[in-house]
């Protein structure tokens, strides 16, 4: 029986922005894979197979415990979900079954539910994660090329199979230095993409969120992940992090435009037929675009080279449009290049 017509992939009466890539991805399958109101079939595992073993981080949307699969001993993580709206959590987990087994998503073994409390909890591969605190700072070029490589490895994949993770930032990027393994975690605000859709722009995490959601455009898509990495490249190349540390929402998009200008924001709404909120209204400034070398100094001069500088300034664009999407970033002449 073919499922009924669903308000998740309902287009905007105005229609001002589309993904350049992969817009259809969605519409292309089955409803059933995108559907997550009505489609969702969950195959829940048994939760006597787990055991706890300590905790290892606490998110505003779960608990996460280092635990063992008791059959084969392996270790594994075991992220107990908040009770949130069912819709939230059908989410993650339609999006979770869709991407497991892809390159460098963390892996999704299970999925097993609290008999009295029925809250389910996800249970997925360990990453030996060194924080990125400690990690980033010893990153030379060639690191920065391999792990940012495997990231956007991860995103274009993704993207691809339509979903956008929309919670980019060090934190969802484990990194198991010894084994030179990258996974991304946290699936949690990650959305479907279908074109002319309007979203929710209260996602991602303040210092990572692109302008597109601090201006209220709802017809964002996956170059929203790309800012995020921009953010994180500028952070590890200008030994600043995070790149844009705004203390509000707002003072986020203030934090932007000290860097890439004012006139540069105005004329990004203009294109989109949209206007700057009025919550701007007493401490948006007149901001001068700043050239990238005056983040250049003595520290960080080893990683700022050219070719850097021209990737980070074409992920760092306001316009979601002109952003390099996953492939192309790949694709750019920093990532041809050979460094020791
Ligand atoms: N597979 C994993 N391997 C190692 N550590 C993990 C793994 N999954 C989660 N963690 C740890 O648990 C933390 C919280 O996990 P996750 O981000 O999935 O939860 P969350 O509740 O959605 O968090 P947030 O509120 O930050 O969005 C991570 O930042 C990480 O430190």
């Amino acid at each position: 029986m073919p499922l009924p017509p669903s308000a998740l992939n309902r287009k905007s009466s105005r229609v001002y922005s589309v993904a350049r890539v992969y817009a259809d991805a969605c519409e292309k399958r089955p409803q059933e894979y995108w559907d997550y109101e009505q489609g969702v079939t969950i195959e829940w595992g048994k939760i006597s197979n787990y055991e706890v073993v300590n905790k290892i981080g606490r998110g505003k949307y779960s608990e996460v415990f280092g635990g063992k699969c008791v059959a084969n001993d392996k270790s594994c993580v075991i992220k107990v979900l908040k009770p949130v709206k069912m819709k939230k959590i059908y989410r993650e987990l339609k999006i979770l079954t869709n991407l497991t087994g892809g390159p460098n998503v963390v892996g999704l073994y299970d999925i097993v539910q609290d008999k009295d409390s029925k809250i389910p909890a996800l249970i997925f591969e360990e990453v030996k994660n060194v924080d990125f605190r400690n990690l980033y700072p010893t990153f030379g070029l060639a690191d920065i090329q391999f792990y940012f490589t495997q990231l956007l490895i991860a995103l274009d994949y993704c993207h691809s199979m339509g979903i956008m993770h929309r919670d980019v930032k060090p934190q969802n990027v484990m990194i198991d230095p010894v084994e030179r393994k990258l996974r991304l975690i946290d699936w949690g605000l990650a959305e479907f993409y279908h074109p002319g859709v309007d979203y929710n722009v209260r996602v991602a995490s303040r210092y990572h969120k692109g302008p597109e959601l601090l201006v209220n455009l709802n017809q964002y898509d996956y170059s929203l992940d790309l800012w995020s990495v921009g953010c994180m490249l500028a952070a590890i190349v200008f030994k600043k992090e995070p790149f844009f540390k705004g203390s509000t929402n707002p003072d986020q998009l203030v934090k932007i435009a000290a860097v890439l200008g004012t006139k540069e924001l105005m004329s990004y709404l203009g294109k989109y037929g949209l206007d700057l909120p009025s919550e701007y209204d007493n401490i948006m400034r007149e901001f001068p675009r700043r050239e990238w070398r005056e983040y250049i100094g003595s520290d960080n001069a080893h990683l700022a080279v050219p070719a850097m500088i021209d990737l980070i300034d074409n992920l760092l664009r306001y316009d979601h449009q002109e952003r390099l999407t996953a492939k192309e970033t790949m694709d750019h002449i920093f990532f041809k290049t050979k460094f020791e």
